[in-house]
């Protein structure tokens, strides 16, 4: 404000004095005019160019007045911005006197101009230099102008001086404010520049919007001054409708101002948030607008920050976390909905409060101080924590603790983080309970039995008790389901394990491990003394009774036993070795218990051993088939063979069917095997009716095998798969004890098979036990007498007749009779006398291979033919 008047009142100094100076300067050059019309003339120059120049100054001047909130704290600042100006001032004071001092030779050719010659000298100095070079030019001027006798010369010398200054402090006053003007404009600029928002004026009267380069580079529009239109036109579809409705709004004066948030629309499709905000700042005389102003500013970087704001604010509310915000004084700042839903206290209630308020009570407290300083050291801490709810009830959660720090990186507040694991306890809990434990009677399973195990071996191992190992099966617990339903059964089930239960001791294990059977590990049993009253104790728990009605069920139990470290064996072997010895006492007769004997398991060790060599036998087609020929007796002649086991054992030779077959008996590679044997006879008989030799060929057929369901389809694939042969070339030889073992069941399979054309002989006849009603009954066409009676026959005559009542009753059914043993030519004598009609033995041939077979037929051939 200083300035500006400072300026006006110089200005206007100056033009007084200036001026005056001219009017009396000029007019001293109006006598030198030789007529009155060239003094016209002259005077008319003269004021015009008082005009001109007076007109050019008040331009120059009104352009330079400083504007009135011209800040002059600012003059400092540029003047530091002007520094090179000022160094300057020796140059234009040397040019101020250097240009007066150039006008004082002047004056001899121009005598009438007098003092008026060095007005410009001045003007021109000041406009340069300022005060220093205008004063120094109006000092020499006043010093050096020629001294004319006029006797107003000392007022012309006193009005230049007085001019000359008042122009030099004038044009000190313009060129300040100019420097003013320019220092503040480039203060402007940097400003602008050094921001990125954008400043606009809108001159709604002409249409034209002023803007920064700001405002372009957030609408990120090529332009430098895009127009209003294209501006709009890079806002935010969605943003644009409220932006002209405020802008409406506003306009028609119902709103004081703008300032809305929206979005420009990137060339690349990205969106940059920005905040206009403007008024308007002049109005025509109808009240209409005629400019606004305003800024635009990058809000990208806020909205950002707003957005995590107000994303961390939605999670903070909407977790199903709990969180509390603690001071480091471990004050609570702040808790979030989901703390108030866990422990049932209102935010109100525990700000301020410490987090201990929960504390359940069941750490100690140097537990909270281990938390507190992994906290402190590591920056988090997570674990489970029992705390309690307003209402005293405990519950577990699990939880995290972080620090927040500051940018030295201290401290600031921690937070922590839980949720309520009670349901995931429960759940852990019962899936526990199911994996660990029998659903029904509540006992430890096999999987938790293990691992009491384990326990109770290191036990005796540190107190060197024996460890008594029971396996306890209950005896024909099958009819109580069958004849009372499972129900009781189960029924049964938990009274007999609440009653084995009330026998042990704490320390000992009961676990049921299957359906009806419990396994019990007893400790601290010392001698085998004490071990029977508890096994004694054990089976009378066992036989509890279950009343249902008016019918009382009970039944009885097997236990094995084994005892460590005298059976010395890891859990499984112990386990093995109490289920062996628990059979043994089922096969004893039951209801009792039985101590495991090593002896039969290493018999059933090697049992099992050679099963598992015989399997790889029959894979590795170790096994031949021998053939024992069968002869008429009359004539001598082949009539067919018997197919006989063997295995060509890699190191032990060729093994007769003694040392191997006793251990598949009764197993499914007893089945397995003579299956086999069926197929390789079945083609052996095909190869033979190759060469041209056509027998019949019979294979022993056991009890398992023939029993076996699915036989007589297996029988019929193997006939299928060998079409060389026909079915009347397979003999079945099955044993009198196997077809009686399940009569009906026999009786089925043989008659299917004999319909597909298979033919069936007896094997050891005489030494079972078979009526002769089921013997009629059987689709069998031959006897085979069996060997202890045909072998004594010669000399004991009961034998003998044994074979001759066999012979009579096969040929009154219309059987044939084939004698097994027959060992010399006596025996062959006697029976072709008592009408056996065929026979087999080493008398006649011993078991060949079946290459030898066709040269012996042959042979036999021969004999026949010869006798
Ligand atoms: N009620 C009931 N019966 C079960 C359960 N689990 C298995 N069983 C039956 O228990 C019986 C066990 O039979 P076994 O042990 O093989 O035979 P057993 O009749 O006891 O004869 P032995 O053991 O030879 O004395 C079978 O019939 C199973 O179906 C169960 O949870 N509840």
């Amino acid at each position: 404000m200083g300035s500006r008047n400072t300026f006006i009142n110089a200005a206007t100094a100056a033009y007084v004095a200036g001026a005056t100076t001219w009017i009396l300067l000029s007019d001293a050059l109006l006598p030198s005019a030789a007529d009155p019309h060239a003094a016209a003339a002259l005077s008319t120059v003269k004021g015009m160019f008082f005009v001109c120049a007076s007109a050019a100054g008040l331009y120059v001047a009104l352009r330079a007045v400083p504007h009135q909130d011209a800040n002059t704290s600012m003059v400092g600042v540029a003047g530091a911005a002007l520094q090179p100006l000022s160094g300057r001032w020796l140059l234009q004071t040397l040019f101020a006197a250097a240009f007066t001092l150039a006008a004082v030779p002047l004056q001899r050719y121009l005598p009438t101009a007098g003092l008026m010659l060095f007005m410009p000298c001045i003007i021109v100095s000041a406009a340069i230099g300022g005060l220093g070079p205008g004063a120094l030019a109006t000092l020499l001027a006043a010093v050096l102008g020629k001294h004319p006798a006029a006797s107003d010369y000392p007022l012309h010398v006193g009005m230049l001086v007085l001019s000359g200054l008042l122009i030099s402090a004038l044009c000190a006053v313009l060129r300040a404010s100019l420097r003013d003007a320019e220092i503040n404009g480039q203060r402007l600029q940097t400003t602008i520049d050094a921001t990125s928002d954008g400043l606009w004026d809108w001159d709604l009267e002409n249409r034209i919007l002023f803007q920064t380069g700001g405002v372009a580079r957030l609408s990120g529009l090529p332009e430098k001054n895009p127009s209003l239109r294209r501006l709009l036109h890079a806002v935010h579809r969605d943003d644009r409708p409220s932006l002209l409705a405020q802008l409406r709004l506003h306009l028609a004066g119902k709103k004081r101002t703008i300032g809305m948030s929206f979005r420009f629309v990137q060339r690349d499709g990205s969106t940059v948030w920005v905040r206009v905000s403007g008024r308007v700042v002049a109005q025509a005389d109808n009240g209409a607008a005629t400019r606004m102003v305003g800024t635009l500013s990058d809000i990208s970087e806020w909205r950002e920050l707003e957005q995590m704001q107000r994303d961390a604010d939605t999670v903070f509310a909407g977790t199903h976390e709990g969180i509390m915000v603690v001071d480091t004084h471990l004050r609570i700042e702040r808790v979030n909905p989901a703390f108030e839903r866990i422990t049932g206290y209102r935010a109100d209630e525990v700000v301020g409060q410490t987090p201990g308020l929960l504390a359940s009570g069941r750490h100690s407290k140097a537990f909270y101080r281990d938390m507190w300083t992994s906290v402190q050291r590591d920056g988090f801490w997570r674990g489970e924590i029992w705390n309690a709810r307003k209402n005293g009830s405990v519950y577990p959660e699990l939880l995290t603790i972080s620090a927040v720090r500051d940018d030295k990186g201290k401290a600031d507040h921690y937070i922590g983080v839980f949720s309520d694991i009670s349901h995931i306890k429960a759940h852990a809990a019962e899936l526990d309970r199911a994996a660990n434990f029998d659903a029904l009677t509540g006992l430890p399973n096999r999987r938790l039995l293990t691992d009491r195990f384990e326990h109770a071996i290191q036990r005796s191992n540190r107190t060197g008790k024996p460890l008594t190992v029971c396996m306890l099966d209950l005896d024909d617990f099958k009819d109580v389901n069958q004849c009372h339903g499972k129900q009781a059964g189960d029924r049964l089930l938990v009274e007999i394990a609440k009653s084995l239960a009330s026998v042990v001791r704490a320390d000992d294990t009961l676990a049921r491990t299957g359906g009806d059977e419990f396994v019990l590990l007893m400790a601290d049993i010392g001698t085998l003394e004490e071990c029977a009253q508890a096994l004694d104790r054990v089976l009378s728990a066992a036989s509890v009774a279950l009343q249902l009605g008016s019918e009382t069920i009970r039944v009885t139990a097997s236990v094995g036993v084994c005892r460590y470290p005298d059976d010395n064996g890891n859990a499984d072997t112990l386990l093995r070795h109490a289920e062996q010895a628990m059979y043994q006492a089922k096969d004893d007769g039951r209801g009792r218990y039985q101590l495991f004997d090593p002896v039969s398991d290493r018999q059933a060790q090697a049992h099992r051993q050679a099963m598992h060599r015989l399997r790889h036998a029959l894979e590795q087609e170790e096994f031949r088939l021998h053939y024992q020929p069968k002869v008429d007796l009359h004539t001598g002649v082949l009539v067919g063979v018997e197919a006989l086991i063997r295995w060509q054992h890699p190191e032990r030779g060729l093994l007769p069917p003694g040392d191997f077959l006793p251990h598949v008996i009764g197993t499914q590679l007893e089945t397995d095997i003579g299956d086999w044997v069926i197929r390789t006879a079945l083609a052996q008989s095909a190869q033979w009716r190759r060469q041209g030799l056509q027998v019949q060929v019979s294979v022993n057929v056991g009890a398992a095998q023939l029993l076996a369901p699915g036989f007589s389809d297996s029988l019929e694939a193997a006939l299928a798969a060998c079409p060389g042969s026909a079915p009347g070339d397979l003999e079945l030889e099955v044993l009198e004890t196997a077809a009686i073992e399940d009569v009906s069941h026999a009786m089925d399979v043989l008659h299917r098979c004999h319909d597909m054309g298979v033919h069936f002989a007896l094997d050891d006849f005489g030494t079972g036990y078979s009526s002769l009603t089921y013997l009629r009954k059987l689709p069998v066409d031959t006897l085979k007498v069996d060997q202890s009676f045909v072998r004594n026959m010669l000399s004991d005559p009961a034998d003998c007749g044994i074979v001759a009542g066999v012979l009579r009753m096969a040929h009154a059914m219309g059987l044939q009779v084939v004698a097994e043993g027959v060992e010399t030519a006596e025996h062959c004598a006697l029976l072709s006398d008592m009408g056996c009609e065929l026979a087999q033995g080493y008398g006649i041939a011993r078991p060949m291979a079946p290459e030898l077979l066709p040269a012996w037929a042959a042979s036999r051939q021969v004999a026949a033919a010869a006798a």
